[in-house]
């Protein structure tokens, strides 16, 4: 299925990724053909998102192969480079779980590689269109017939994906049925995926939005606004406790404080049913200079130092549901991702 928005697509001879760095002032595309290339795109958020990490590595390991070909690496020296890309960024498990997919078949080539992670690109935005589906009529069912006043943090759309997004792909869902009064998207510092990406997916889909603070998210929340929440996320442990961007913790508190939902939407490839819960996840620490400068600016004084984790971790008892391709389990009710998995191989006998 091929995806309206397409930030991570292959050209026959390289990984070609929209630089989300840029955006929303330039869209601009980089190929990749080299490891150390792509290894600065995940970490310098290039191409981010968890769902878009997961098809980043599994396209790098053929990546990794074309240039062990060109470059007569030895086996060590190529699978050195493919554990590089795994262990570019920390939290989302879908990188990981990317690379690990088509691991198996690097003996047989990169075409062979290359056919997988094509694969998966695709069972990721058709897996992403479910998840918009699901979540839509979860939300419906439960408020009625009037258009909603939705809340999004960070960036979980196309942009965050192979294509057409988890979040932002339950709001498209609804915004198609006319079912969307308005977004508040908070901006996310400190690196502005909200006020730049989902912003400028907003745009796009023509959805009425307004940027706000992360800061004034629990006020809007708490001040009747907002009907629900519904974000991302990196990766959910078997319990349901979801590590998703920072500051998602405080909205999950907000809406729970509420009395509204808070939603996350997120793929299969983001469960981690190896991690028991939250506290085991880890959370990257990202640059003290995202917090301290801005534009390269310090904004701070020279003695300040930063505390800068990328993610924080919602316990499941918040999360009162959790939207995948495959239905909607309810963690703040009990339902952990562990019981839904063991019933779907149940049911799979
Ligand atoms: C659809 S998952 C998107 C998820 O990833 C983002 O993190 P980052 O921008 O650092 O890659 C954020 O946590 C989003 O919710």
């Amino acid at each position: 299925m091929t995806p309206d928005i397409a930030p991570i697509a292959w050209t026959g001879d390289s990984l070609r990724l929209i630089d989300q760095t840029l955006l929303p002032a330039r869209l601009e595309y980089r190929d990749v053909a080299d490891v150390d290339d792509l290894v600065d795109a995940i970490k310098r958020l290039v191409v981010r998102g968890a769902p878009a990490l997961g098809v980043a590595g599994a396209l790098g390991v053929v990546v990794a192969l074309r240039q062990a070909d060109r470059e007569s690496w030895d086996a060590t020296t190529r699978d050195a480079a493919i554990a590089r890309i795994r262990e570019a960024r920390p939290t989302a498990v879908n990188l990981a779980a990317g690379v690990d997919r088509v691991r198996p078949l690097v003996d047989e080539g990169a075409d062979a590689v290359l056919a997988e992670a094509l694969a998966f690109l695709d069972e990721d935005v058709r897996g992403n269109r479910a998840i918009g589906r699901h979540g839509a009529a979860w939300l419906t069912a439960r408020t009625g017939d009037r258009p909603l006043r939705l809340l999004t943090h960070c960036n979980a759309g196309a942009l965050a994906t192979a294509g057409w997004g988890t979040a932002l792909g339950v709001v498209r869902e609804l915004h198609a049925r006319d079912r969307v009064e308005t977004v508040y998207a908070d901006e996310t510092r400190p690196l502005l995926q909200g006020s730049r990406l989902t912003a400028w997916e907003l745009e796009q889909m023509g959805v009425p939005y307004y940027v706000q603070p992360d800061g004034a998210a629990a006020g809007t929340i708490l001040g009747g606004h907002v009907d629900a929440a519904i974000v991302g996320a990196d990766r959910v442990a078997a319990n349901g406790d979801t590590a998703n961007k920072v500051g998602t913790l405080a909205v999950a508190l907000a809406c729970a404080a509420a009395g509204i939902p808070f939603l996350v939407a997120a793929p299969w490839s983001t469960v981690d049913l190896a991690t028991p819960d939250g506290a085991r996840i880890p959370i990257e620490q990202r640059a003290p200079a995202e917090i301290l400068a801005n534009g390269g600016t310090p904004v701070a004084p020279p003695g300040a130092r930063a505390h800068n984790p990328a993610f924080d971790v919602t316990p499941a008892r918040l999360v009162t549901a959790l939207i995948t391709e495959t239905g909607v389990l309810e963690p703040a009710r009990g339902r952990t991702p562990a019981e839904e998995a063991a019933e779907k191989r149940e049911r799979g006998r």
